[in-house]
């Protein structure tokens, strides 16, 4: 199989089967701080087993080279991760659905996605996804994760005959 992704616009209906979009734009908001801020409650649900901890980090990452070829996607079976740039630049997503909890991905599942600068994204618990995929060198994302006995990263390598590519525009 030799597949270009398609480049799809990150949006909360077109991600659902892959954890949430953390975004205020069209989103529902109530005031507080006596009027002076507007809470965007709830935009993700962070996923943790019951030994693990919630953690926040820093990641900066270099870009890739692209085209990029997909060869392997991986998942965190004990809990969500997400995903907010600090500094408003777009990144990519490729992901693939949890499927039946075998280490084994369905390329004919794998779907890219294109966040803009003002959105982050959370993977519910064992969403395949591709390490985080940054458009500037050196970004820098807050990422809200799990810490806690076990291995709580999978990785799944294609085969060499499946050929999934990721073309910038
Ligand atoms: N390994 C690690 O912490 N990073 C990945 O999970 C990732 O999604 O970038
Ligand atoms: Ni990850």
């Amino acid at each position: 199989m030799i597949k270009t992704l398609k480049i799809e616009p990150l949006t909360k209906e077109a991600f659902a089967p892959f954890g949430d979009v953390i975004e205020s734009e069209g989103r529902d908001h109530f005031m507080i701080n006596n009027g002076s801020t507007q809470r965007y409650h709830n935009l993700g649900e962070v996923q943790l087993d019951e030994q693990g901890q919630g953690i926040i980090s820093i990641f900066r990452a270099k870009t890739l080279e692209y085209p990029l070829q997909v060869k392997m996607l991986e998942r965190h079976p004990f809990g969500s991760q997400s995903f907010i740039p600090l500094f408003g630049h777009e990144f990519l997503l490729v992901v693939a659905p949890v499927g039946d909890g075998s280490l084994n991905i369905d390329p004919s599942t794998v779907r890219a996605f294109r966040a803009n600068a003002r959105q982050g994204v959370n993977y519910h618990r064992g969403v395949w996804h591709h390490p985080i995929m940054a458009l500037r060198d050196d970004d820098e994302f807050l990422v809200v994760d799990r810490t806690g006995p076990g291995n709580n990263c999978d990785e799944f390598f294609f085969d060499e005959s499946i050929q999934l590519s990721v073309e910038l525009d």
